[in-house]
This record gives C-alpha cells, sequence and structure tokens, in this order.
C-alpha cells in the first residue's frame, strides 16, 4: 500500500528532518509510528499526505510513485488519505454535519449523497444524534469522533492520524483507537503517531520508530 524507499526531507533552512527512511505497509494493515519530538513524525506523515514533498528518496502509495503527481494531482491524492490531527481542526461556526460534509461539498457531490454519506460516518463514530451541534458544544472525546468521520466520509483507503489521543485521557484514548481498529478491519490502512509508549504497547500493534528523523530496526528498542 505504502513503500518508502530512503526517503529524505529537509525544510528550507537546513532542517533535515527524515533521513534514508525505508519501510512498507501491506494494504489493511495498522502500525504506530513513534518517536521524540521533533523526530520527524509528522514529516512522514505530511510526505503520505503530499502536504511535503521528500528531498531525495521514492514515497509509492498503492505502487504509484507520488514524485509523478502534479501539482494539480495533489488533490486527487488527498482524497485517498484520511487525515486526523490531534486538535480536530474542525470549523467552529458549522455544525457537525457541515463539517463532516466539508470535503464531499469540495469535491462536487451531489446533496442527497453528502446526507447519505456524511449520515453513515457519523453513525460510524456514534454521533448521528449530535449532526446539528456546533462543535464547541462536544467534548474533546466527541470533537475527535468528528474529526475522524470527516476523514473517512470520502472512503480513502488510508488513514493517517496524528497524536489523535494527545488531549484525551486513557479510556477516551482506546476508544478512539478502537474506531482506528474498526476501519482497519474493514480494508483501511491505518497509521498512528504517538507519544503513548504505554497504550502503543497495550496494543501488541506493529511500531515504527522514528530517532532524529532515522527508522531504527524493530530489533533495536523494545
Ligand atoms: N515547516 C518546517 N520548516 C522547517 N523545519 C521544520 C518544519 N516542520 C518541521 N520542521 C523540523 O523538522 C524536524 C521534525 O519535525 P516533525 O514535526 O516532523 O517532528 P515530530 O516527530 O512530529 O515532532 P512532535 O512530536 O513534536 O510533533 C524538527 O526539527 C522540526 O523543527
Amino acid at each position: 500500500m505504502i513503500r518508502f524507499d530512503r526517503v529524505s526531507k529537509s525544510y528550507p533552512g537546513g532542517n533535515q528532518a527524515l533521513s534514508e527512511v525505508s519501510f512498507e505497509l501491506e494494504p489493511a494493515e495498522f502500525v504506530y509510528l513513534t518517536g521524540h519530538s521533533g523526530a520527524g513524525k509528522s514529516t512522514l506523515l505530511k510526505l503520505i499526505a503530499m502536504l511535503e514533498r521528500p528531498t531525495r528518496g521514492q514515497v509509492l502509495f498503492g505502487g504509484r510513485n507520488l514524485a509523478k503527481v502534479s501539482k494539480w494531482g495533489i488533490p486527487y491524492h488527498r482524497r485517498k488519505v484520511g487525515l486526523i490531527f490531534q486538535d480536530h481542526k474542525l470549523l467552529q461556526d458549522r455544525t457537525v454535519f457541515d463539517n463532516v460534509a466539508l470535503p464531499l461539498v469540495i469535491s462536487g457531490m451531489g446533496h442527497r449523497e453528502i446526507r447519505r454519506r456524511v449520515q453513515a460516518a457519523l453513525d460510524q463514530v456514534d454521533l448521528l444524534h449530535k449532526e446539528k451541534a456546533l462543535p464547541i458544544a462536544l467534548s474533546g472525546g466527541e470533537q475527535q469522533r468528528v474529526g475522524i468521520a470527516r476523514a473517512v466520509v470520502g472512503r480513502p483507503p488510508m488513514l493517517v492520524a496524528d497524536e489523535p489521543t494527545g488531549n484525551l485521557d486513557p479510556a477516551l484514548s482506546r476508544e478512539i483507537l478502537g474506531l482506528f481498529e474498526r476501519f482497519q478491519q474493514v480494508g483501511v490502512t491505518v497509521m498512528v503517531a504517538s507519544h503513548d509508549h504505554r497504550l502503543i504497547r497495550e496494543t501488541g500493534r506493529r511500531v515504527l520508530t522514528l530517532e532524529q528523523g532515522q527508522m531504527i530496526a524493530p530489533e533495536l528498542h523494545d
């Protein structure tokens, strides 16, 4: 599904965020990405979503070399990657329904299909009863679930989450991770960046670890 082949990323100003990173993810695999602050986790996720491009090396997505995707192709690529952030990035003056509908509205989908898909996505995160609420009226965990509904509403083959449980207590964090597992079970490839070693260890899933921009071999850490 995803292959990184000796990928490096330097930012203007000389910050080397990733150095020669290689790994592969199978379709419908669930993997955690961990590492210290500044290790390059967000940068790696941004390369998958084409929010940044590599300085060297190749990223393959579903067999396609992303270096060959032109500027105009980027919005089409982004529809294949559902993005979830720690701070939800919800529009505060729009209802839950409108927030989730936004990616479909942008893609030009018809009203009836939008309604059907948004309600299905809200149902998947158990928030159908809150579709008319404004984000401010929701708890932190509920707001994160709206962010997840918005990420999955276009039915992308991959979900990428950057510290999705960063602001949540352990019980709510487990609930959010449980949601990701449900999407994985229906064939979605999932990558979750997290600092939360305890929670990650509990899940027993595959873990990729970055240290100062380099991928550490699994046998070198616990
Ligand atoms: N837009 C940017 N311009 C310049 N340097 C950047 C930019 N984004 C990230 N960096 C640098 O690249 C390195 C990796 O940052 P990145 O955000 O990928 O790490 P991270 O592991 O996600 O950290 P955190 O856990 O704190 O979010 C850091 O040194 C950071 O300062």
